[in-house]
């Protein structure tokens, strides 16, 4: 569970966010929509603990994973060693990993499809491939509270279909919370219980998905005409936006 109460966060002696009060119960899942620069990721490193709030009260229950937006070691890791590391607290002190961690690594590299990574270094990993495997070592962790911040951005479309689809059975079956945050509203209608919509450093909408995200507020938000699609024959929709882009296309 997390609560925030009228938090405040400066970074470079600049305030980013003000007067932030949110409340996500357990078994959530929170998407976190925005324009860039607008303050996600600070969000996101004040309930990781990464960086403290100048004001206000911050409660969170659980251990807590975190699969950062862009990560690179400076050792020669493997694939396998860097999900390895999400088992660290599970181990004792010196403690090295036993048959029950690696079993725990690989059903989760199976799952996100990237077992046939595990002995590849990590550094010469593609973005994406880079980005599974840092789901899997925050998947190992078995923490209460998972928190990703862009989770999919560097993900082909059956890639993020294949992480969406493992949060999703996360929240389900094991009761996560989860906090994520995406330039894709799709991805928060296909998994999120609850979004916010932050459109300023101190103006925000929170609240359960349905109610919360529609067309008008996505395109307030990111300031461009945004129209929603539903599929035919299913119940499912989507966002696309109109882009402004107004030149003919013309063949070469
Ligand atoms: N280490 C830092 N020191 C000073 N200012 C920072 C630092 N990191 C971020 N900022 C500033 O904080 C503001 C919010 O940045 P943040 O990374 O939280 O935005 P974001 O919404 O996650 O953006 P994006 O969608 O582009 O990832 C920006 O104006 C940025 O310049």
């Amino acid at each position: 569970m997390i609560e925030a109460r009228d938090l405040t966060v400066e970074r470079g002696g600049r305030t980013i966010l003000e007067g932030y009060n949110l409340r996500l119960d357990k078994g959530r899942t929170l998407a976190i929509l925005g324009a860039n620069g607008v303050g996600k990721t600070t969000l996101i490193s004040v309930l990781t603990g990464l960086i403290q709030p100048r004001s206000g009260r911050l409660m969170v229950h659980g251990q807590v994973g975190f699969v950062p937006q862009l990560f690179e070691v400076s050792f020669a890791y493997s694939a396998l060693d860097i999900a390895l590391m999400g088992r660290a607290r599970h181990l004792g002190l010196f403690g090295a990993p036993g048959r029950r961690d690696y079993e725990i690594v690989r059903h989760f590299l199976s799952m996100l499809g990237i077992e046939a990574l595990e002995t590849q270094a990590f550094n010469a990993l593609s973005g994406g491939q880079r980005q599974l495997v840092m789901i899997a070592q925050a998947l190992a962790s078995e923490c209460d509270l998972l928190v990703l911040d862009e989770p999919c951005a560097a993900l082909d479309y059956k890639n993020q279909d294949k992480v969406l689809e493992l949060l999703h059975r996360l929240q389900v079956e094991r009761g996560m919370t989860i906090v994520f945050s995406t330039h894709m509203p799709q991805h928060a209608v296909e998994i999120a219980t609850d979004v916010l919509l932050m459109t300023s450093g101190s103006r925000y909408v929170c609240g359960p998905t349905e109610q919360a995200l529609d067309a008008n507020n996505l395109s307030e938000l990111y300031d461009l005409p945004i129209a929603r699609a539903d599929f035919s024959g299913t119940k499912k929709h989507t966002y696309a936006p109109l882009f402004r882009h107004r030149g003919e296309k013309t063949d070469a």
